[in-house]
Order: structure tokens, then sequence, then C-alpha cells
């Protein structure tokens, strides 16, 4: 396969994920399923340069609006291959000749633009701050006010790619067991820094290469999500209820924990995830855990199980701010096709009703993948305001442990200070007694 061939091939697959209105890891798997005959060596290529694009897609966006040029997927790419990775505008002429399997030749305006690029480099001067950092316009003003002076430090550590985090099963086998496991398949891996049954791998490797995950001897999860299902803190023979379960990552850390005794019932209004959930869960060897489709977060199921549950979780739907290094294309999307205000005001409906499932003296766990404070500390802050037999039971008491991380009242994780994605949790626990 020629160099010619493999930018091609990128194109295609660029084209894909800007047509496509799914998420970019989505619209990979189908082109993937499509061309099965790709080697590993090729596939990495041609997704190492689907990645890039991504990430430095405000600023590739920039350059051709400063330059007056379209911006398509093939105008990235050109400017990508031009002064992205230092090859210099020469490289990306080379291979646009139009030649078989080569993408088409170069046209007169496209030509003028790689002349105009040289000399330059992808981070310009002249840029705002927002455009070099890839920070949307939607969610500028609350990152900067969530984060302040460390705006610019955390920002810059979602555009970084993150480390693969995977969660033991330890049902089936003991972290440092798999540890010898990954060394003798020569993977280089090492235990998470906070989450008990975590390991880390820095290497950029073929998920092929770990055969554990086939058996469901380990997960891929991120440690903030492990320590979110930690602060659950739900106890074998415990009634759960993981009410935005989802494909199930931290309901099967969940079950886990609670050593395959007692229930955990797994509700989301996504029949395709539940149905994900449902085959990890067996893959797990797990016996505790039921799916429950949901038509909204008001369905029947929920007033017939009123006060019935020990734990309730709800790792609520939100802008996924904190997942940004992961998802390179989810700042584009989330907020921007659903509103900040419409995702803040589900989470609120959606609290309020799982609310009700919590027994006396049990808690309810609020969680997200997001770091603005909206969808946070200060929905935290309206849900106490609104149902005072709920009080906040500080991370110390929950997880000793983990109280240094953040503020004593929530956990806070944030990619430049702890190295996980970005999550939020709280614990809130129901009086024993009616107030
Ligand atoms: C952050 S994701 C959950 C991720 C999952 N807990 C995990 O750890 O893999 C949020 C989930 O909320 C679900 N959801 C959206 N609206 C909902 C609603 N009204 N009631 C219950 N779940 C909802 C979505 O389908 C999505 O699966």
């Amino acid at each position: 396969m020629t160099p010619a061939a493999r930018l091609q091939a990128a194109l295609d697959l660029m084209t894909d994920v800007d047509r496509d209105p799914r998420p970019a890891d989505a619209v990979v798997s189908t082109f993937l399923r499509a061309r099965r005959g790709m080697t590993e060596g090729y596939r990495g290529a041609v997704l190492d340069l689907l990645d890039a694009v991504l990430r430095h897609r405000a600023r590739l966006g920039w350059w051709l609006g400063a330059l007056g040029h379209d911006d398509t997927p093939r105008a990235r790419l050109l400017v990508w291959l031009a002064i992205g990775d230092n090859r210099g505008p020469d490289h990306a002429a080379r291979h646009f000749t139009g030649a078989k399997d080569a993408p088409a030749g170069l046209t007169a305006g496209e030509r003028a633009l790689l002349k105009r690029l040289q000399g330059k480099s992808i981070a310009d001067p002249a840029m705002p701050e927002e455009v070099r950092l890839e920070v949307p316009d939607w969610a500028a003003g609350p990152l900067r006010r969530r984060f302040g002076t460390e705006f610019a430090a955390e920002m810059e550590a979602v555009l970084t790619p993150p480390p693969l985090d995977l969660r033991v099963n330890t049902l089936r086998t003991s972290r440092k067991e798999m540890l010898r496991t990954l060394a003798s398949l020569g993977v280089p891996a090492e235990a998470t820094r906070l989450a008990p049954d975590g390991i880390r791998i820095r290497e950029r490797l073929s998920l092929t290469r770990l055969s554990p995950l086939k058996t469901g001897e380990m997960e891929i999860q991120d440690e903030g999500s492990q320590l979110v299902a930690l602060l659950v803190d739900a106890q074998p023979g415990d009634r759960v209820a993981d009410f935005c379960a989802g494909a199930g990552g931290k309901t099967l850390a969940l079950a886990t924990r609670m050593a395959n005794k007692g229930h955990v019932a797994a509700c989301d209004v996504s029949a395709g995830r539940l149905k994900r959930c449902a085959e990890r869960v067996r893959k797990a060897g797990l016996h505790n855990v039921q799916t429950q489709m949901l038509t909204s977060e008001t369905d029947r199921w929920v007033k017939r199980r009123k006060g019935t549950f020990d734990r309730v979780l709800v790792d609520a739907p939100c802008s996924g701010t904190g997942t940004w290094r992961r998802n390179p294309d989810a700042r584009w999307r989330a907020a921007r096709e659903e509103g900040l205000e419409h995702l803040v005001a589900l989470q609120a409906r959606i609290l309020a009703s799982a609310a009700r499932l919590v027994k006396p003296g049990g808690r309810l766990v609020y969680a997200t993948c997001s770091l603005l404070i909206e969808e946070n500390e200060a929905q935290m802050a309206a849900f106490l305001a609104a149902y005072p037999a709920f009080h906040v039971v500080p991370i110390a008491k929950v997880a000793p442990g983990l109280e240094g991380l953040s503020a004593a009242e929530y956990l806070s994780l944030t990619p430049a200070r702890d190295g996980t994605d970005g999550f939020f949790a709280a614990v809130l626990q129901r009086a024993a007694t009616p107030l």
C-alpha cells in the first residue's frame, strides 16, 4: 500500500466522519468493517492521521479561514500535511497526484494555499487562545469560570491523547497476577495510582495484543471512572440501581466489588447500550445484574420501586467536557447539539426521579464526566435546596485516600492535576427518618 493510497483512505474516512452525525469512533468502526483487508500498520497510519486532524480541528480551520480557503476535509488534511507535522508544503503536494489510488491532483487554489503556508507553523501568534487550545465557543466561558488561572494548563492537558486504563475483573484474577500476564505478553503496564483494581498502559498499542480483554478478565475503563464506581461503596448483598448505566462501564465495576452478590438494576433509556451492557455482564461472569429499559426517567418502574435501593448511581448524560482528550471530536458535538441548558435541565429531572428510589438512610451518588460547574456543583446546590431529606457525605468519609484530590465535599478530577479524565462525583445520603 503506497503512502498516497494511505492518504486517500484517510481522506475517505475524514469525509465519512464529517458527514455522519454519529461520534467519530462509531464511524471508524463502520469504515474498518468495510475494509477488513487493511494491514495493522496501514490501519494505524490512517487512524493516526484522522486523530491528528481531529485534535487540530480549530487550528486547521483558523488557517483556512485566514487564507480565504473553504474548510473541507481535503483542505484540512492538506494544511495538516503542510504545517502540522513539520514536513512542509512540498511533502503535501507530492502525494496529491491523481494517480491510481492517490488523492486527486491539486487545484490551482490548493497550490496557492500550500504556497502561502510556506514557513508557517500550526500555532500562530495571531490565533485567539480558544483556537490554539481547541476550545469551542459555547464552552469557553464556563471553562474559564471553572479553572481561572489554570484554564490554559487544563485545556492543554486535554489536547494530549490519554494513556490506556484498564480495570481488572477481580472475580477472575488479581491485579498482581494480571500485571504478570501483561509482562509475559510483552506489554509494559503499571498499577494505577488511586484505583485499587486499575492498570495503566502508557505506550500506544493495538488492543489485539491484550488477550485478557477478550476473556472478560479486564475491561477498558479510565481510572477516574473506576473511582466514581468505588465511591458508590456498594456492599455484597446491597440493592443498587445504576440509573444511567449505558453500556455498563460503572455497572461492571460496582457489581464486581459486590462480589457477585446482591442485586444491581442497570437502567437506561437506550436499548442498544443496555444490550451491550448485558453482553459485557455475561462475559465478566456476573450474575447479580439485571438490565432495565426505561421509557424515560419517570418510567413507571421507578414509582413501583420507590424507597427500595441502598445505593442509586446517577451517571448523568452530560457535556462530556472531561473526556475530550479521549474523544477529540466530542468537543465539537455534544453540547453544541443539545445545548448546555438542556443538559442541565435533563440532569435535574433525572436526579429528581432517581432520588425516589433511595431507601431511608441509603445513598444517591451523582456523577458526570463534565468539568463544568453548571453540571456539577451548581446542579448539586439546586438539588440539595429542593430536597432537604438529602445531605452531602464528604469524600473523605466514603473513600479515605481520595480526600486530597479535591474539595472536601465532592470528588472533582481534572486531566492536568490528576492525570485522569475529568470526573465529578457527589455522595448524598437520605435521612434515615422522614424530615
Ligand atoms: C454518561 S452516560 C453513562 C455511562 C455509563 N454509566 C458508563 O459508566 O459506561 C449517560 C447515560 O444516560 C442515559 N440517559 C439519557 N437520558 C436518560 C434518561 N432520561 N433516563 C435514564 N438514562 C438516560 C444515556 O442513554 C447514557 O447511556
